[in-house]
C-alpha cells in the first residue's frame, strides 16, 4: 500500500525531525516507502547499506489456536489464525481456508465480536461450472478470464486471505534507532525487520498456502523489500472492517488491513474494472462480483486505486508503485475519459439540493440540529435566516435577503465544492431561483394556469400522461385562496410544493441522470459514487411520489436499481462495530463534508418526507 499524495508532507518532515525523535520518524518510513516506490527509478533504488548496524529482534507472539482470550490490550500485536484451527487441522480438513493475521488485539476483538463468526463460505452452485480461470496474459503476468459468461452483480468468489496484515505496522514505530543512521538506512533496518516479521507469519501457513504466497507477483524485487514483503506489497487488498486509531493529520487508508488472497490476489488492474469486492465480515472473506456483465473469455479486472474519477495522469501516477503503465480503456484514451471524468466529479458533488429541505422550510432546523447534521452547514442556512431558532426566517433577515436579492445572476450548477459554496449557492438559489419561481407560480395560478404547471413538470420529468390527476387539479384548485395558512413549519402555501417538485428535478433528479449516464458510458456502474446518485435518484423521485402519485413507478424503478446495485456490497455482511466507530468518529472530529449517503442525510430525507405527507391532504393527492 503505497500513498505518494503524502509525500511533500513527509519530505518536509523528513528535515525537519532528528533520528531520535522516533515515533515520527517511524510511521513516516511507511510514507517514504510509498513515495520511493513512485519516483522515476523509485522500484529499482536497491538495497541501502545499513553498515554493521544489527536490528534489535522482533519478539512476535503467535497465537493459533486460543481464540477464547480476548483480553488483550488494544495495541498489543501478535499473530493469530482466522478463523482458529486444531493443531494438525489440514486444508482438506477446512477447504474454506484460513487465514494467517497480523493483528492488535483490537483487531482480534474485532474479528471475533461478529454474530456468526466465522460462518462457513457460501458453497458454490455445482450445476454451474466455476467462473473464471487463471492464465498467463500477455505483458501482465498472470490474470483471472471468465470462462462463461457472467452477470451484473454476480458472484465470481468468496476467498478467505492467506494473510492478513496492518497497511502500516504500528509495531515498528516503538522501535529505536541510534542517531548515526540516516531515514534511508532505518528505513532499510525496518525492511529487514519486517522481512523477519513475514517469514515467521509465512511459516504459519499450511504448506499450500506457502506454496501459493510465494508464487504471487512482487513488483518490489530490487527496492530493498524482502521477497514476502515484497508480495504483500504487491498483493494486498484493503480490508476495512478492522482497523486501528486514526493518526491526525494521516490519511484514514493506514488505520485499515490489508488480504493477500491467493485467486483474488491475481486479477489484474483496470481504471475502468468489470469486478469489485467487499469483505464479509462472518465468513471472514472477500466478496468478488461483476459490476459490469463479463463475456466468457474476458478479462475480470479490479480496480488498486480508489479514485477512479482521477485525471489519466493522476491515476497512472498512483499505479506507477506497481510498475506498470495501464493501457485500460480510460487510460488507452484520455482524451474521451478524461472529460468525462471531469465532468462526474462536478456532478458527485453535493447538490444545493442537500439543504433545500431547510432552504423550503420543510425542515425545522432544531430536528437538523437533533439529527446531528453538520454545524457549518446549519450556520450557513441560518446566514439564509432559515436555521435560527423555530421560526424558520426571522424578519430581520429576510429584509437582508430581500437587500442582496438584486445581486446574484442566474440559477447555479449543482458543483459546489465546501460548505461556503453551498452557503453561497444557497443564497444565491434563494434569491435567484425559489423567489422568482414562486413569483411565477403565484402569477401562473393567478392567471388559473395550475393545471398547465403541473403538466410540464411530469413532461420535464420524462413521465407519460399528465403528473396531477383531475381530481387534484380539481382539489387544487378549489383549495385556492382558501388554505393560505402553513401546511407545515415555514410551508407558506401550496405553491412552496410546486416549486419544490421544481426544485427537486432541476437541482437534483436532472443532474443525477447526467451525471448516471456518464458513470454508464464510463463503465462505473460498480462504483461507491454511482450508487450514491442512483440514491439521489430515488430520493428525488421518492420526494416527487409524494407530490404526485405517478411518480411512484420512476420511485420504484430507481429503487430497484439501486437494490441492485447494492447487492453488489451490501450481500457482503460489515462488523457494525466499524459503522459505530466511524460515526463516534465524524461526530468527535466535525467532518465537515457531508455526503449524501450518511445516515444523516437520510434521516434529513425522512423527515422532510414525513412532514411532506402531513401535507398531503392539503394537495389532495
Ligand atoms: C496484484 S498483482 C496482479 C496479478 C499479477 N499479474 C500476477 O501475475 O500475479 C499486481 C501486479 O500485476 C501486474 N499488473 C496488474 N494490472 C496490470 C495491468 N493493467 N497492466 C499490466 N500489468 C498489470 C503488475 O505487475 C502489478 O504489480
Amino acid at each position: 500500500m503505497d500513498f505518494t499524495h503524502h509525500a511533500l508532507k513527509i519530505r518536509k518532515l523528513h528535515i525537519k525531525f532528528k533520528c531520535s525523535e522516533k515515533s515520527q520518524i517511524d510511521i513516516l518510513s511507511d510514507f517514504i516507502l510509498g513515495s520511493n516506490s513512485r519516483i522515476p527509478g523509485g522500484l529499482k533504488r536497491g538495497k541501502v547499506d545499513v553498515g554493521d548496524f544489527k536490528a534489535p529482534e522482533i519478539e512476535i507472539q503467535v497465537q493459533a489456536i486460543d481464540n477464547t482470550k480476548l483480553d488483550y490490550a488494544d495495541d498489543e500485536w501478535f499473530v493469530s489464525i482466522q478463523p482458529a484451527q486444531s493443531p494438525g487441522t489440514t486444508l482438506s480438513d477446512v477447504p474454506d481456508n484460513w487465514s494467517v493475521c497480523y493483528i492488535s488485539g483490537r483487531a482480534k476483538r474485532a474479528i471475533l465480536s461478529v454474530p456468526g463468526f466465522p460462518e462457513p463460505l457460501p458453497r458454490s452452485d455445482c450445476s454451474r461450472p466455476q467462473q473464471y480461470k487463471i492464465i498467463e496474459t500477455p505483458g501482465k503476468g498472470m490474470g483471472m478470464f471468465a470462462t462463461r459468461d457472467i452477470e451484473y452483480g454476480e458472484l465470481i468468489l468468496t476467498e478467505r486471505p492467506l494473510l492478513v496484515f496492518p497497511v502500516a505496522d504500528r509495531y515498528m514505530w516503538n522501535l529505536t534507532y541510534p542517531e548515526h543512521l540516516t531515514i534511508d538506512q532505518i528505513q532499510q533496518v525496518q525492511l529487514n525487520q519486517k522481512e523477519k516479521l513475514m517469514e515467521t507469519l509465512v511459516d504459519q501457513m499450511p504448506k499450500e498456502n506457502q506454496e501459493a504466497y510465494k508464487k504471487l507477483a512482487n513488483c518490489h524485487p530490487e527496492d530493498g523489500s524482502g521477497p514476502l514483503h515484497g508480495i504483500l506489497r504487491t498483493n494486498d487488498f484493503c480490508i476495512r472492517d478492522y482497523y486501528e486509531p486514526k493518526i491526525p493529520g494521516y490519511p484514514e487508508a493506514i488505520t485499515l488491513y490489508g488480504g493477500t488472497f491467493k485467486d483474488i490476489s491475481r486479477i489484474n488492474h483496470s481504471c475502468r474494472p468489470n469486478a469489485c469486492r467487499a469483505w464479509d465480515s462472518p465468513t471472514f472473506s472477500l466478496h468478488l462480483r461483476a459490476s459490469r456483465p463479463i463475456k466468457k473469455g474476458q478479462e475480470i479486472t479490479l480496480s488498486y486505486i480508489s479514485d477512479g474519477v482521477d485525471p489519466t495522469v493522476e491515476r497512472q501516477r498512483q499505479l506507477a508503485s506497481y510498475g506498470f503503465t495501464c493501457t485500460c480503456e480510460a487510460c488507452s484514451n484520455p482524451e474521451i475519459s478524461d472529460p468525462r471524468s471531469k465532468q462526474i466529479k462536478e456532478l458527485l458533488k453535493p447538490t444545493v439540493f442537500m439543504i433545500n429541505p431547510m432552504m423550503l422550510g420543510l425542515l425545522d432546523p432544531a430536528v437538523g440540529n437533533g439529527l446531528g447534521m453538520d454545524k457549518a452547514l446549519l450556520e450557513s442556512s441560518s446566514s439564509l435566516g432559515m436555521a435560527s431558532g423555530t421560526t424558520q426566517m426571522s424578519e430581520e433577515k429576510k429584509m437582508k435577503k430581500k437587500k442582496k436579492k438584486k445581486k446574484g445572476k442566474g440559477p447555479p450548477g449543482p458543483g459546489v465544492e465546501n460548505v461556503d459554496d453551498m452557503s453561497n449557492m444557497a443564497e444565491q438559489v434563494g434569491q435567484n431561483t425559489i423567489e422568482p419561481a414562486l413569483k411565477d407560480l403565484k402569477l401562473s395560478e393567478e392567471e388559473g394556469l395550475t393545471g398547465e404547471l403541473s403538466s410540464s413538470l411530469g413532461m420535464a420529468l420524462g413521465t407519460s400522461g399528465t403528473q396531477m390527476s383531475e381530481e387534484t387539479k380539481k382539489k387544487k384548485k378549489k383549495g385556492k385562496g382558501k388554505g393560505k395558512g402553513p401546511p407545515g413549519p415555514g410551508v407558506e402555501n401550496v405553491d412552496d410544493i410546486f416549486n419544490m417538485a421544481k426544485q427537486v428535478r432541476q437541482n437534483m433528479i436532472e443532474p443525477t441522470l447526467r451525471g448516471l449516464k456518464l458513470l454508464e458510458e464510463e463503465g462505473f456502474t460498480g462504483a461507491i459514487w454511482y450508487g450514491d446518485l442512483l440514491e439521489r435518484v430515488l430520493n428525488g423521485y421518492t420526494m416527487m411520489a409524494l407530490y404526485s402519485r405517478e411518480m411512484d413507478r420512476e420511485a420504484i424503478k430507481w429503487y430497484q436499481k439501486s437494490e441492485k446495485y447494492k447487492k453488489l456490497f451490501k450481500s457482503a455482511r460489515n462488523a457494525k462495530w466499524r459503522e459505530e466507530k466511524e460515526r463516534e468518529e465524524r461526530s468527535k472530529t466535525k467532518d465537515k463534508e457531508m455526503s449524501n449517503d450518511d445516515e444523516e442525510y437520510k434521516k434529513l430525507v425522512d423527515e422532510m418526507n414525513k412532514k411532506m405527507f402531513a401535507m398531503q391532504p392539503r394537495l389532495g393527492a
